[in-house]
């Protein structure tokens, strides 16, 4: 049975929407952050803070490819940078999987980010203005990676519930 990919830029709505689309589908969801933190056995700030950006996505990389090992069918919430790195885009397509990119705008990305940064070491000290700038050039830069998805779901203006239909409906 297939693997669901949820990729997209911070505040798309990975973690949300993969969790809601789990209720709907019964399929299990996994976070890719949240796997990281139990194996490391901290936060993703404490990682970055203690041992680096390299190093989290080393482990990144090591976790993801554990996840797609694992037979069972599962959704799983991938981190904003997570294609973007150690040719992880090359691993979102396959018999067995599925990606999809949730499409967000900046200003919708912003919006949410502005009010949900703390936990997010590559934003967490910005203010508004660097936040704003740095998302335009980021997404812009991770684009590419992010295009490699098989499908994408345009997350504008839409419910949590709206997405996850649309995304059912995809798989339909
Ligand atoms: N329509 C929506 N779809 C998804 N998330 C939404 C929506 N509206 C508000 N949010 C909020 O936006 C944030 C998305 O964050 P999260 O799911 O952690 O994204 P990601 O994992 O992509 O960084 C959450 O705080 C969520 O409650
Ligand atoms: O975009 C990124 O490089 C990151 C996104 C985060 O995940 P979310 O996209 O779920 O916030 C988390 O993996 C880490 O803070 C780095
Ligand atoms: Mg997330």
């Amino acid at each position: 049975m297939r693997k669901i990919i949820l990729l997209g830029y911070m505040g798309c709505g990975k973690s949300t929407i993969a969790e809601n689309l789990s209720k709907i589908t019964q399929i299990p969801f996994v976070d890719l952050d949240k796997m990281i933190e139990n194996k490391a056995n901290t936060t993703i700030s404490t990682i970055f803070k203690e041992h680096g950006e390299v190093y989290f996505r080393k482990l990144e990389h090591q976790v993801f490819v554990e996840l797609l090992h694992d037979t069972e069918p599962m959704i799983i919430g991938l981190g904003g940078g997570t294609p973007c790195y150690a040719n992880n885009h090359e691993l979102l397509k396959g018999e067995d999987r599925v990606s999809i990119y949730l499409k967000a705008s900046i200003d919708t990305l912003f919006n949410r980010l502005a009010a949900n940064k703390s936990k997010r070491p590559l934003i967490a000290q910005m203010n508004d203005d660097e936040l704003k700038e740095f998302i335009a050039k980021h997404l812009f830069d991770r684009s590419y990676f992010y295009n490699q998805a098989q499908f994408k779901v345009a997350v504008d203006g839409k419910t949590i519930e709206q997405t996850v239909a649309d995304i059912v409906a995809l798989l339909a």
